[in-house]
């Protein structure tokens, strides 16, 4: 499986959902990436120019990878594993009404599954991972990985 090769990753977010505040779209993600360096020695930054790891669009149908989005609900997002280009990137439906909250799908919930996808992990049949394919509605606010979850990212990158 790839991996990155270094231990401070940076990503950019290079759009905006109208769905949420930008402050709440940066909140989502700062928190995503911090349940995966919680639990590994990996670092992440966000940059606001040039090219980063990981970036971050929200895109609407077609939008210059093979993978279309769907409108709404379906597929809410795709991420490629490590890589140089498009590798690592998180691209999500702009189709979907993106939520801080219970309604609609959880903007924060499906981040960390992406990152999940972004950092090397595959899908998982542990109905209680966050790397389980289909998204059914955690509590966010007292979510927590599953164990499944932190052997796959720590036999990837040690904790
Ligand atoms: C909070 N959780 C999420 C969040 C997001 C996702 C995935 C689901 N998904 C839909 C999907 C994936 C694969 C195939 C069809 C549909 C996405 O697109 C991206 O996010 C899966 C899961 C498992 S969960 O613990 O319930
Ligand atoms: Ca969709
Ligand atoms: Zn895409
Ligand atoms: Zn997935």
């Amino acid at each position: 499986r790839p991996v990155w090769k270094k231990r401070l990753i940076t990503y950019r977010i290079n759009n905006y959902t109208p769905d949420l505040k930008p402050e709440d779209v940066d909140d989502a993600f700062q928190k995503a990436f911090q349940v995966w360096s919680d639990v590994t020695p990996l670092k992440f930054r966000q940059i606001h120019e040039n090219e980063a790891d990981i970036m971050i669009q929200f895109a609407l149908r077609e939008h210059r990878d093979a993978y279309p989005f769907d409108g709404p609900w379906g597929i809410l997002a795709h991420a490629f594993a490590p890589g140089a280009g498009l590798g690592g990137d998180a691209h999500f439906d702009e189709a979907e009404t993106w939520t801080k909250g219970r309604k609609g799908p959880n903007l924060f919930l499906v981040a960390v599954h992406e990152i999940g996808h972004s950092l090397g992990l595959g899908h998982s049949s542990d109905t209680s991972a966050i790397m389980f394919p289909s998204y059914r509605h955690i509590d966010y606010k007292i979510f927590r990985l599953s164990a499944d979850d932190i052997h796959g990212i720590q036999s990837l990158y040690g904790r």
